[in-house]
């Protein structure tokens, strides 16, 4: 396992924001932590990256607690893309190849050149989508065992954006090496990831693989009868139902993700009162 969260509470000025919180993560996933904005999902990757404490509960990677010789395994694109004020691409890559030992710079070499990003410019005065693809290959040159990266395709345009994907599909299939992504993208995470949690409120409402959570879940058009099993959430025509039954239709990733955000509370759309 490479990464497993216990029970992880984490709370800011004694508001609850992390409710005992966990999953796991095998080598090799893709694995994404799905949610609305203010879910905890940064909180999350926070915690897992050793910049927050954790208020209780266990975070353990690479089946160890979070050390500093942990953390060298560990590259991390955060969501604010935070950069220094005057460091060049140049300067980053010089921090970047010292702090990990695997750093490949021919692949971020390519990488830039690839995307036209000048590394003899400050990185502040990038775009918010050049911020984005030059933590990718920074990120991606790194050659760290696992990337936990915040919504990593923000910004991006169409085009990028799935060659980004491929990027860190071919990361992780080629190289056995791990990702946490977070996002709320969830076409494009079905697409990428090959285990998922879904976090709303702090707490984790499903966890499971994506091909297993998809022949766990049926979707029943109403007036039928419901299967044994755990009833979701009510679709406009249909009832989405957790069940071992072989009844109604499969359920899309998407109408699975939906099913446990909707769940816990009805979902009213905001209107502007006339
Ligand atoms: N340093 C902090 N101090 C106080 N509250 C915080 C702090 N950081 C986050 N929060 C709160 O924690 C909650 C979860 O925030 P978080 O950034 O983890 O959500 P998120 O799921 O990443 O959202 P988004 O998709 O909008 O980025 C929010 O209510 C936020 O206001």
């Amino acid at each position: 396992m490479i990464v497993e969260v216990k029970d992880l509470v984490k709370s800011f000025n004694s508001k609850p924001i992390l409710n005992k919180i966990n999953f796991n993560v095998n080598e090799g996933e893709i694995f994404s932590l799905i949610g609305p904005n203010g879910a905890g999902k940064t909180t999350t990757l926070r915690c897992l990256y050793g910049e927050l404490k954790p208020n209780n509960g266990e975070i353990k990677l690479f089946s160890e607690k979070i050390t500093p010789k942990i953390k060298a395994k560990v590259s991390v694109m955060t969501e604010d893309r935070l950069t220094f004020s005057n460091f060049k691409g140049s300067d980053y890559l010089k921090i970047w190849s010292m702090l990990y030992p695997n750093f490949n710079e021919e692949t971020f070499s390519n990488f830039v050149l690839h995307y036209n990003l000048d590394i003899n410019q400050k990185v502040e005065r990038y775009s918010m989508g050049m911020k984005t693809l030059f933590y990718l290959a920074l990120t991606i040159s790194s050659n760290a065992d696992l990337l936990l990266l915040d919504e990593p395709t923000q910004n991006l345009d169409p085009v990028i954006r799935s060659e980004a994907l491929k990027i860190l599909r071919n990361y992780a299939n080629e190289t056995n090496k791990t990702i946490i992504i977070s996002s709320h993208e969830i076409y494009e995470l079905e697409e990428i990831s090959s285990s998922f949690a879904i976090i709303k409120e702090g707490k984790i409402l499903y966890t499971d693989d994506m091909d297993s959570a998809k022949e766990k879940h049926r979707m029943i058009r109403k007036g039928e009868p419901i299967p044994s099993g755990e009833v979701v959430a009510n679709f406009e025509e249909e009832v989405l139902v957790k069940t071992e039954e072989e009844i109604g239709r499969f359920a899309t990733f998407n109408e699975i993700v939906l099913g446990y955000l909707r769940s816990i509370q009805t979902f009213t759309p905001f209107e502007i009162k006339k």
